[in-house]
């Protein structure tokens, strides 16, 4: 037994664009629903949803069956709780709030065995097939998305060298923590945001740095995709529940 190859860094590595959808439901049920969508990558989310370890566990298992790459957001960059996502077979992680180069390769460390990082070791989890996976230890590292999420001004201001950390695979930009830090508190659209984020964004792409963030506006998120960012999620599972319930009532009282 090998262990899968990560088809979703493989392509942001080969400039291939990733659609994705954030998972917010924190729940199996919801996960399996949107899994055959077809999305290119899955967000879960731990931060600002009612996930826990067990409930990412068992999404990530509904997700084995899909041709469909799942990312989580750990809720801090927490070397702990990263060996622990890592252990039950997370293929990717969104580290929030990464603010220094320093931070992004504590992130990295968090995801690499000694020598080269600090992640402790379990010989039979679900990572590495109960034991089964003959190649685990080889590929793990080169096979596990490092994604850091830029989500201030001050992180913006060091975007290159938070990108050229060695390891990281990719920087996330946070529109809705850029906007509050600009004093744009819920305008994650406001064009004010993506005058700062563009231009951080571009130095990245110019560096050959894949880039990607969430928009819950598809002709935004169409226009990044296009602009060259590499992976852009267009919405969550949540948001279409709330605002299918919302149109649906809407409708019929129209
Ligand atoms: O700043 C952002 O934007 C994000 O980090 C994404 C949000 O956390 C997400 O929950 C959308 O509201």
């Amino acid at each position: 037994m090998k262990l899968p190859s990560n088809t979703f860094l493989a392509s942001i590595r080969s400039g291939q664009p990733q659609i994705g959808l954030w998972l917010s439901l924190a729940s199996g049920y919801a996960t399996e629903a949107v899994a055959g969508a077809g999305f290119d990558w899955l967000l879960i989310d731990t931060e600002h949803s009612p996930n826990d370890l067990t409930s990412v566990m068992t999404q990530l298992q509904v997700l084995a069956a899909h041709p469909v790459t799942p990312v989580v957001r750990p809720d801090w960059n927490d070397t702990v709780l990263v060996k622990r996502l890592l252990d039950i077979g997370a293929p990717g992680l969104l580290f929030p709030m990464v603010q220094t180069p320093d931070e992004a390769a504590q992130a990295v460390a968090a995801t690499r065995y000694p020598p080269r990082g600090v992640r402790g070791v379990s010989g039979c989890n679900r990572a590495n097939g109960f034991a089964r996976m003959s190649d685990y230890f080889s590929r793990v590292e080169e096979e596990t998305a490092v994604l850091v999420q830029v989500e201030t001004r001050a992180a913006l201001e060091q975007v290159l060298q938070i990108g050229r950390v060695d390891g990281v695979d990719g920087v996330f930009f946070g529109p809705s923590d850029i906007a509050a830090d600009l004093g744009l508190l819920g305008r994650p659209n406001d064009p004010a945001v993506w005058d700062v984020i563009r231009p951080a964004a571009r130095k990245l792409m110019e560096a050959g740095i894949p880039v990607g963030t969430l928009v819950f506006d598809p002709g935004l998120a169409r226009s990044l995709l296009g602009e060259g960012f590499s992976f852009v999620a267009c919405g969550s599972d949540l948001a279409l529940l709330a605002r299918g319930a919302d149109a649906l009532l809407r409708g019929m009282k129209a």
